[in-house]
């Protein structure tokens, strides 16, 4: 499992490392990192645009704040310097840069300037780092404004977040790519933040065996998922697999229906059963799903999912009572987020795992407030209120359990937005949690796959609708399950 780590970690993390190393030799690894990263993005770049491509001839700017952030994007530039680069490093605080290495870039070629060529190949941000406050010095807003760059790369963090948040309360860099230093931070993750950072690419300085081991925000890869996974055995048949009640949609809202049990087909579970309104068109679409028209008449399962496209009237009320007072896990998601909201009593006495699945609005409707931009913390929050496992929707998706740990997805794009991604997702999910994966990790691996899947779905900037999701998430579990293996 990997994760992110909070400023204050890192520089713990920072303070053993440096102990056993010559002084300044963490910066250099930085600086190093991150001239290569920038070297490949002009390669990249130019080819497409010049004849003349790499970085002999690019034009860089720097926009470099007061301390060691700035310190790394000037090193960074000395060496992109000494390789043929014209560089103009533009103090944004006043004339305080970091001097050794403001003397580098000097003796490299480089101009420390008030104002730089308005056009550039490449412009670093570095301007703030994990010591940064959230929002940026005016002069930084002035030069971001009047400079046309090719390719925007912030340096450790992009300048103006709130770095152990995602939150972005005032003005913020917006970076094609982030080149961070010895671990991710919560900003790369989680919130608005996670959307201004861009592509993430992580150099290693050394310090992975000095963090902590248990980071501020967890993200899960492939490896974790396949180890969750449960693959059936040759004594395994269709119910110890699991048998999965998806409780959605009606007459009027058959769509519901048919996109929730697609999603629980798509998962590790060997049955799913159907309980609501829409049985004909869920027959239609999915002959191998057994239907009733209640939850009652279902049979047992091993976890269900109730909400999507059910409504919000007495008889749906009755039908999430009838799945809350099962004995099985459940997800709840859509009208039952409503109903939960207003019948929080309706939970209460319930002792096997619920995870609940909000975007904003029922997050608010649940919660009584809009979640704040500390989006794990707003998680986290509703998870403890209501003792369940929460997966907040957004183009960065967190999960929080009631005991306080987070996740971030990081597979997520705004792609996922569709009409009716949700209810894949749910249905997805609930298929996990009948095969046993408990409720955080079922959120997690749901979310992490329901992402590779939109992703695989919009291959060639494809309009992506949720049943390509639903028919892309075999494909994308094959693929993490095989790669973990590899
Ligand atoms: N500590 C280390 O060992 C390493 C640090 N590295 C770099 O050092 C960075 C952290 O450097 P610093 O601790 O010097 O801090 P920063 O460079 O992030 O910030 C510098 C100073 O700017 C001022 N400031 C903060 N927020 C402001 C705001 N919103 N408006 C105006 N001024 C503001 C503060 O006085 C702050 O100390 C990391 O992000 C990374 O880039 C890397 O070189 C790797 C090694
Ligand atoms: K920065």
């Amino acid at each position: 499992m990997d994760g992110a780590w909070t400023a204050a970690a890192v520089r713990r993390a920072e303070a053993q490392l440096m102990a056993t190393l010559p002084p300044g030799t963490l910066m250099q690894r930085a600086a190093a990192g991150l001239a290569a990263e920038c070297a490949a993005l002009l390669k990249e770049q130019r080819s497409t645009r010049t004849e003349r491509a790499g970085v002999y001839g690019a034009t860089v700017t720097v926009l470099a704040g007061p301390g060691d952030n700035g310190g790394d994007a000037l090193f960074a530039a000395a060496r992109l310097a000494r390789r043929g680069a014209r560089v103009f490093a533009v103090p944004v605080m006043g004339g305080r840069v970091h001097p050794v290495a403001a003397a580098a870039l000097t003796r490299a070629g480089g101009r420390l300037v008030a104002e730089s060529p308005r056009r550039c190949d490449l412009l670093l941000d570095g301007v703030l780092g994990i010591g940064g406050r959230p929002g940026l010095p005016g002069r930084a807003i002035d030069q971001l404004a009047r400079l046309d760059a090719g390719t925007v790369v912030a340096v450790d963090v992009p300048s103006g977040v709130d770095v152990d948040t995602g939150a972005v309360p005032a003005s913020a860099v917006t970076a094609d790519t982030t080149v961070a230093f010895g671990s991710r931070k919560p900003c790369h993750v989680l919130g608005r933040a996670a959307l201004l950072t861009g592509r993430l690419v992580l150099v290693d300085i050394g310090l992975g065996p000095h963090l902590d081991p248990n980071p501020a925000v967890r993200v899960a890869g492939e490896t974790d998922i396949a180890q969750w996974w449960h693959r059936p055995g040759p004594d395994d048949d269709k119910y110890t697999r699991g048998v999965v009640g998806v409780a959605a949609g009606s007459d009027r809202y058959p769509g519901a229906a048919v996109l929730a049990t697609a999603g629980a087909l798509a998962g590790p579970a060997g049955y799913v059963r159907y309980a609501g309104g829409a049985s004909d068109a869920v027959r239609r679409s999915h002959p191998e799903v057994v239907c009733t028209p209640t939850v009652k008449e279902a049979g047992r399962v091993q976890a269900w999912l109730a909400g999507p496209g059910f409504g919000t009237d007495e008889a749906a009320l009755g039908e999430l009572r009838s799945v809350l007072v099962s004995p099985a896990p459940v997800v709840l998601d859509a009208d039952a987020l409503t109903l939960i909201g207003e019948y929080p009593s309706v939970l209460s006495r319930r002792e096997a795992p619920v995870v609940l699945t909000p975007h904003d609005r029922e997050y608010e409707r649940l919660y009584g407030s809009p979640p704040s931009e500390d989006r794990g913390a707003a998680a986290a929050a509703l998870a403890k209120r209501l003792n369940c496992t929460v997966l907040l929707k957004g183009h960065h998706t967190v999960v929080a359990s009631s005991d306080g740990a987070v996740w971030a997805n990081p597979t997520g794009r705004p792609q996922l937005a569709t009409a009716g991604s949700g209810d894949v997702l749910a249905g997805f999910m609930a298929s996990l949690l009948a095969s046993g994966m408990d409720g955080v990790r079922a959120a997690v691996a749901a979310a992490f796959l329901h992402g590779r899947a939109g992703g695989a779905a919009a291959a060639g900037h494809r309009t992506v609708t949720a049943s390509d999701v639903a028919r892309a998430l075999p494909g994308a579990v094959g693929e993490v399950l095989t790669a973990a293996r590899s």
